[in-house]
């Protein structure tokens, strides 16, 4: 066989692979987070966005949970204003509230939905404040087993996805910001982790996955070892190394074990630093990055 001709056949190869997966997702919806770290440059946010409009071209319901840590952080640093993150959340003060949520809804949410709209009209940004879709609860958290105040941080207690899925429902692909307002003061908003935003609107949605995108090529279980990247991890297993992982994987695989344990059959920790990440994760037999399931009698049920 020529080069030509060899290449032709594992693009057909490719294809024949997703037949699995389109039949088990067709319908089906998805929720995507893409990670300010994987948003690192505009041909990776450009990939990122012809991925969602596949999904949607072969008959998948794509939800899109933006974050923008990193974004936020630069635009905090040049207004001089504070900023600190502990057990991998950042304490926010009124005054950095403001700039998450301008940097999340006027900023990062707009500039995604404009890629996937160069394809075509299927975009909606929104944030969580838009129409009640989330309601959330102040939290602090616990480090080096001290209580730590984290100031206008939440967790997402409630969501009303009914806006999420009347733009599901009208074709297109919602692209939601991770601000709740704060169920207990009426006005005050909070700063949510949109990894864990994304895990509570995929089990509010019944998701059939949640697929987190991020800067390292999975969930390593001897972080930094190269050679401990974990392929698949059950629930309760997962549930046992979470207490001894380190900053911004704590809420990435605590979002996982809720998604999981909240009924969405599977959640995947995928690299978001290669091209169509999505894609490859979607398209190839044997996926990429760290896929969490629920334990087996948790599946059972
Ligand atoms: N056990 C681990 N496995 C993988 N990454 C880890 C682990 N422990 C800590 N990390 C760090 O967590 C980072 C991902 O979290 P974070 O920076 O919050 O990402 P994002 O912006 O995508 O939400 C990785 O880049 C890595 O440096
Ligand atoms: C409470 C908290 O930490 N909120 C995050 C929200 C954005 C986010 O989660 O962005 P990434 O997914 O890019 O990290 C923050 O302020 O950075």
């Amino acid at each position: 066989m020529g080069a030509h001709s060899s290449e032709a056949s594992t693009k057909a190869q490719a294809l024949i692979e997703s037949l699995p997966w389109l039949r088990e997702f067709q319908g089906k919806t998805i929720v995507v987070k893409f990670g300010g770290n994987a948003m690192v440059n505009e041909e990776l946010k450009r990939a990122f966005a012809e991925d969602m409009v596949y999904l949607r071209q072969v008959g998948v319901h794509p939800v899109v949970v933006h974050g923008g840590g990193p974004q936020i952080s630069a635009e905090l640093e040049r207004r001089g204003i504070p900023s600190e993150f502990r057990g991998g959340l950042r304490v926010t003060s009124q005054e950095a509230l403001e700039v998450v949520r301008e940097v999340l809804t006027v900023e990062v949410g707009p500039q995604l939905s404009a890629l996937i709209n160069e394809h075509g009209p299927l975009a909606q940004a929104l944030s969580g404040e838009t129409d009640g879709l989330f309601s959330g609860t102040r939290r602090g958290t616990v480090v080096d087993g001290e209580k730590v105040d984290l100031g206008l941080v939440g967790d997402v207690t409630a969501v009303n996805p009914a806006t999420v899925t009347a733009i599901l429902a009208a074709g297109k692909i919602p692209v939601v910001s991770s601000i709740a307002p704060d169920s207990a003061h009426h006005g005050q908003s909070l700063n949510v982790n949109a990894d864990s935003a994304a895990s509570a609107l995929a089990v509010a949605l019944g998701a059939a996955k949640l697929i987190i995108l991020t800067d390292v090529a999975g969930l390593y279980r001897d972080w930094p070892n190269r050679d401990s990247l974990v392929a698949s991890i059950d629930a309760a297993e997962l549930g046992a190394l979470i207490p001894s992982l380190e900053s911004g994987m704590i809420p990435k695989m605590t979002a996982c074990l809720d998604a999981v344990r909240g009924g969405v059959p599977k959640a995947a920790i995928i690299d978001g630093r290669v091209l169509h990440a999505i894609l490859l994760e979607a398209f190839t037999a044997e996926g990429i990055g760290t896929e969490v399931i629920p334990t087996a009698e948790e599946a059972a049920q």
